[in-house]
């Protein structure tokens, strides 16, 4: 098995005239985070978008766990093994903490109409399944939320909120997990546990990939153990935290500095 689980190779994406992105090569290894950072409108986030099927890209590959998933749609990519949460909160804020935490487990459902009317035994078996995995997974990051499933996700706190969008994409048991900007909105300390939460899913999941946007550089420095600089849909830095920051053409880019 390849030490080497997603691969970009001369990646491209343009929207009109803009090369949001711009033959972008990249790898993440099985088990590591991986941070990816850059100026607002370097690419980010549209990487996300290429990958999780979102857009198609304009040209280039991506190349997942020894397959070419290029312009597959958003539900073959998740059950190939990719969950990813939003920049922006999608949690549905008058469901529970349960049933938002579900809506990531669509695919191991049998939710066909002919199983739910006819195996009432089979559905109940499926809902109670759902329920103990769900449950375990919110313990994972908070033994009261676990205590609260079903309590409205509207009633809390930025932090919790994350930790359940966290939990909707653990809950398809992804090979990667592709987190954007998690501590955005969040308090400084809210950002720190969130950073211990984090370390904490990847020690209890083994060989998940975790791919980190963060503008947030104490984030980065603290997760990851490599980092890709984008500017204008370009890599123009990788390595450690220690040797992107050293560089000076991330400091021109990135830091402001000259
Ligand atoms: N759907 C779209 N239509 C048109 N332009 C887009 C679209 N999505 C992204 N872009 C443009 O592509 C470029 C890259 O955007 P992207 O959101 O990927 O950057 P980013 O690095 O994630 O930025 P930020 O840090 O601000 O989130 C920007 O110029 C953006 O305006």
């Amino acid at each position: 098995m390849s030490e080497v689980l997603l691969e970009f190779e001369g990646l491209a994406k343009s929207f009109g005239g803009v090369r949001a992105l711009d033959g972008l090569d990249m790898r993440v290894k099985r088990g590591e985070i991986l941070g990816l950072i850059g100026p607002n409108g370097s690419g980010k986030t549209t990487s996300f978008n290429v990958v999780t099927g979102i857009y198609t890209p304009t040209s280039g590959r991506v190349r997942f766990d020894g397959r070419d998933i290029t312009g597959l749609g958003a539900r073959k990519v998740y059950e190939a093994g990719i969950a990813r949460t939003f920049q922006r909160s999608r949690l549905c804020l008058d469901l529970s903490i349960f049933d938002n935490v579900m809506i990531g487990n669509h695919a191991r459902v049998n939710n066909g109409l002919w199983f739910n009317l006819m195996n009432r035994r089979g559905l109940r078996r499926e809902v109670e399944d759902g329920y103990a995995r769900a449950r375990e997974l919110v313990a994972g990051f908070s033994a009261d939320l676990a205590d609260r499933m079903f309590a409205p996700v509207g009633a809390l706190p930025m932090i919790e909120r994350r930790r359940i969008e966290i939990c909707r994409a653990l809950v398809s048991a992804p090979k990667l997990l592709l987190l954007d900007e998690p501590s955005a909105g969040m308090t400084h300390d809210e950002t720190a546990q969130l950073m211990d939460d984090i370390l904490a899913v990847r020690d209890r999941m083994g060989d998940l990939s975790i791919v980190i946007i963060e503008h947030e550089m104490g984030v980065i420095e603290r997760l990851t153990d490599h980092c890709v600089v984008l500017s204008y849909g370009r890599k123009i830095s990788e390595g450690s935290y220690a040797a992107i920051a050293a560089d000076p053409e991330v400091q021109t880019a990135y830091l402001g500095v000259d």
